[in-house]
C-alpha cells in the first residue's frame, strides 16, 4: 500500500508578508522540516504541492512537484488536486509548510493509526483539530470534489463528512505551532530549537475502532 508524503507549500503568506515556507528555522527552510519528517518515515512518493511562482525555489530532485493550475485556491483544493494526480496512492500524509516543530516521531506515531475503516486520521487537541498535519485516504476524494464544486473550501467541513480517527494530543504540545504572522515567527525563533516537542497524550490514545467521530 502506497502512503505519500505531501507538503502543502502553495499558500499566499499574505499575513506573513513574504513566502513563509522559505524562512530559515534551525538552519533549514520551514518547508524542509515537514519534508524531512515525511522522508525519514520512507513515505513515497514525496510531493510538494505549490504554484508556478514558487516552483523554482524547491531544489530537491527526488520529490514530485505539483504545480497548481489555479494558485491560491486553499488547502482543500490542494488536497483534492493531489489525490487526483496520484491515482495509485491509497493514503496521503498531508503537512503544512509553516510548522517548524513537525518531526519524524510525530509522523511515525500517526502512521500507526492507519486503518481502512477510516477516511482520515487527524490530531485533536482540546483547542481544536489539526487538518494540516493529518492522513487522508483516497476515499476522501469524492466528498472533497463535491465541496469544491459547491465553492466550499473548509477542511473542517470535509472532515465532518468523513469517517475520522481522532488522535488526542495535549494542548501544551508544540508540534502544531504554525507561523501565520511576523509576530508568530519572532516568538518561535526566540524559543529556538525544534527538540523535545513530542508530547502526544499517550494514555488516552484511542484503541482502533473506538474513536470514530
Ligand atoms: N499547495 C497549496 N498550499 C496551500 C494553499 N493555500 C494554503 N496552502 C498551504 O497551507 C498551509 C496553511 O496555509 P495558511 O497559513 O492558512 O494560508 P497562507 O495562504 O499560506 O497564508 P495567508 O495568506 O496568511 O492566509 C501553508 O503551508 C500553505 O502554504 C494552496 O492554495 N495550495
Amino acid at each position: 500500500m502506497e502512503i505519500a508524503g505531501v507538503v502543502l507549500a502553495g499558500g499566499q503568506s499574505s499575513r506573513y508578508g513574504q513566502p513563509k515556507m522559505f524562512e530559515l528555522f534551525a538552519g533549514l527552510p520551514l518547508y524542509k522540516h515537514s519534508l524531512n519528517a515525511l522522508q525519514e518515515n520512507q513515505l513515497q512518493p514525496l510531493i510538494v504541492a505549490t504554484n508556478a511562482g514558487l516552483q523554482s525555489k524547491f531544489p530537491e530532485d527526488k520529490i514530485s512537484i505539483i504545480i497548481e493550475d489555479r494558485p491560491h485556491q486553499g488547502p482543500l483544493s490542494a488536497l483534492q488536486n493531489t489525490i487526483t494526480n496520484f491515482p495509485q496512492v491509497e493514503w496521503f500524509f498531508v503537512v503544512a509548510s509553516d510548522m517548524p516543530y513537525i518531526n519524524a516521531d510525530f509522523v511515525r506515531t500517526m502512521l500507526t493509526f492507519i486503518d481502512d475503516r477510516y477516511d482520515a486520521i487527524v490530531p485533536k487537541q482540546a483547542s481544536g483539530i489539526q487538518p494540516l498535519a493529518s492522513l487522508y485516504r483516497r476515499t476522501a476524494l469524492p466528498k472533497a470534489t463535491l465541496l469544491l464544486q459547491q465553492n466550499k473550501r473548509s477542511m473542517k467541513v470535509l472532515l465532518e463528512q468523513l469517517k475520522v480517527c481522532y488522535v488526542p494530543y495535549e494542548d501544551e504540545c508544540t508540534t502544531f505551532v504554525n507561523i501565520n504572522t511576523q509576530l508568530d515567527w519572532s516568538q518561535t525563533v526566540e524559543k529556538k530549537s525544534p527538540t523535545n516537542n513530542f508530547t502526544p497524550n499517550e494514555e488516552s490514545f484511542p484503541k482502533m475502532g473506538e474513536n470514530s467521530e
